[in-house]
């Protein structure tokens, strides 16, 4: 088992409220859950009571789920349970959100929905009005809105506020530093009657940009008045190397001219039509040395600073390429986390052709509908080009005047009415996971850009495997009917689902992401890769705060890493971090 500081061990005797402090893999998580073990097992718990663990995001639940399946046992796991901000709060609005709102039943707005109901309004405070007022008049929740409806929840209803924290008497809040406004209004209405275990490193504050406030953790001191622990540099994830002193000395500069055990640097140069090909050459020389050595289990993130990047690297690593000197570099076979609205859009439309087609009705107008959803709200909270927004809103005048002017729009237009009419011709097998395909190749066949980028998106959805509950709602449909009459409905459900789904995900093998995703995570092999053009770690012009960030942000990064971090940046511009 581990061994506790003395430090530790006194943590886990202090009651009353914590603030748990400490840098990268200095133990924050695994000591919070430790107490959450001593509490349950010796502090005593009634039946019926929960140790709440409140994460921000799923990915982070995950490694949370890996570590307690080290520490807590089955016994005492009931009494444990680790959900997102908006899974919990969306459990208890289920319930009693009737409280705030007369609008019941509260419907949510799903993000890739949203993003295209969202496309063109624009500016910031016009989008949070629109959110509020669809909550109000029409009972339709956005995500954005879970923190601030929950804290209203809790703080108008004195009765459920008791309710609730009876039911979970301790709240451990993971990444404290990064908690915006919303949250820490729900966080001080929850903290009234429970107790609350903060886990917090002000320099891994990588979420400013949606409200995250340096001057949070201060303002939990003084509302909440915990005990407080510092765990400082103690390093637990890469023991023996100068990984944490690395990410350390980041912040400050006093990197320049050091040399760090188990921290590289690899130069890339410019290659004429092969971008990223140094970097896929060194995944696959660390990927054959751990395979090589006999690891099992073994994981590898690649870094990076922007989604751009990181889909180039996904497609570059997706590739098989033949050098000029005929040598062949394979594929890697890895996991990208990807913007999940351009999938989702294409799977509503293609559940619609499903829908109809197998009914044998034809609806082109539906279909039209739902391109146009799908073309706005494809990059999710990334406002869709004016270009895109003029045609998806010629679409939608067409749909109500029977007009449109135009080649391309034209175009689009006899296509959706072609793949309707097509769509009824095809003989459904009743085979949920072949039906789709058949749709979506008919999809493919289409002349029209709009409809082929449906199909690309389509084809990174991961809800259809076989086994998943998608496919077996659908088989029920056919069995039930004959046709998929409701496969639009059974879609977004499992779309729903998945969003709140806690479901343990395992970080093994090769992974490519952002270094905003890779947040409480860990892996044994860390590449942080900067672009040439795009996605640099921090831009040659950048102000005195984005370098500030931008340092954090690379401190993070590489504090994943348990063996080894590499920075890989051009040879020719090297992230000015590093010189
Ligand atoms: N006392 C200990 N002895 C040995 N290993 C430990 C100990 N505490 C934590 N670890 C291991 O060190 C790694 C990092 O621990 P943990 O995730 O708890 O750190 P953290 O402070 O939450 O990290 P971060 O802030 O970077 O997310 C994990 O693999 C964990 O299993």
């Amino acid at each position: 088992m581990f061994e506790l500081s003395e430090q530790k061990k006194q943590l886990l005797k202090t009651e009353g409220n914590l603030l748990v402090l400490g840098g990268p893999g200095s133990g924050k998580t695994t000591i919070a859950l430790l107490k959450a073990k001593r509490i349950i097992e010796e502090e005593g718990i009634k039946r019926g009571q929960v140790i709440l663990f409140l994460s921000f995001a799923r990915a982070t639940i995950s490694r949370v789920e890996e570590q307690v399946g080290l520490l807590i046992s089955d016994k005492i796991r009931s009494h444990l349970e680790i959900n997102t901000y908006h899974g919990f709060i969306w459990n208890l609005l289920k319930c009693h959100g009737y409280l705030i709102n007369s609008n019941a039943p509260i419907r949510l707005l799903p993000p890739p929905e949203a993003a295209s109901r969202f496309a063109n309004i624009s500016g910031k405070q016009a989008r949070e009005e629109e959110k509020y007022r669809l909550f109000k008049e029409e009972g339709i929740l956005h995500f954005d809105l879970f923190a601030r409806i929950g804290a209203d929840l809790l703080s108008r209803s004195n009765a459920l506020a008791k309710v609730i924290s009876a039911a979970y008497p301790v709240v451990i809040l993971d990444e404290f530093q990064d908690t915006n406004s919303d949250e820490w209004e729900f966080i001080k209405a929850i903290g009234k009657r429970s107790r609350l275990i903060a886990l917090a490193d002000a320099e891994q504050r990588i979420y400013e940009f949606r409200g995250a406030d340096p001057a949070r953790i201060g303002e939990y001191i003084k509302e909440f008045h915990p005990t407080q622990f510092d765990f400082g540099i103690e390093n637990n994830r890469s023991k023996d190397t100068d990984i944490v002193q690395f990410g350390n000395d980041i912040l400050s500069g006093k990197n320049i001219g050091r040399k760090y055990k188990n921290v590289h640097f690899l130069g890339y140069p410019f290659r004429q039509g092969y971008p990223h090909i140094d970097l896929k050459f060194t995944v696959l020389k660390a990927r054959k040395k751990i395979i090589d050595a006999g690891r099992k289990d073994w994981s590898i993130a690649v870094l990076v600073p922007s989604k751009r990047l990181m889909l180039e690297i996904s497609s570059c690593f997706s590739t098989v390429h033949t050098l000029a000197n005929g040598n062949v570099i394979p594929q890697i076979k890895h996991e990208v986390a990807l913007e999940t609205a351009g999938p989702s859009l294409a799977a509503i439309l293609i559940a619609g052709v499903l829908e109809l087609g197998s009914q044998k009705q034809t609806n082109a107008d539906r279909l039209i509908g739902d391109l146009c959803e799908h073309i706005r709200g494809r990059k999710g909270d990334e406002t869709p080009s004016k270009a895109d927004l003029d045609f998806s809103s010629a679409l939608l005048e067409y749909i109500k005047s029977g007009k449109i002017r135009g080649k391309n729009r034209q175009l689009a237009i006899q296509e959706c009415q072609r793949i309707m009419s097509e769509s009824t011709k095809i003989e459904f097998t009743g085979n949920p996971g072949g039906d789709w395909i058949t749709v979506r190749n008919l999809i493919k066949s289409s002349t029209s850009g709009y409809l082929k980028q449906v199909e690309n998106d389509a084809h990174f959805l991961r809800l259809l495997h076989k086994g998943s509950i998608l496919s077996i709602n659908l088989s029920n449909l056919w069995k039930d009917y004959g046709n998929y009459s409701g496969a639009t409905e059974a879609v977004r459900n499992a779309l729903l689902q998945e969003h709140f789904s806690t479901s343990t995900r395992v970080w093994k093998g090769v992974h490519v992401m952002t270094i905003h995703k890779s947040k409480g995570k860990e892996f044994d092999e860390v590449f942080v890769y900067e672009g040439r053009y795009q996605g640099k770690i921090v831009r040659h012009d950048a102000s005195k705060k984005e370098m500030d960030q931008a340092r954090i942000n690379l401190r993070v990064a590489v504090t994943r890493a348990k063996q080894n971090a590499t920075i890989v940046t051009p040879s020719d511009d090297v992230c000015i971090l590093l010189k």
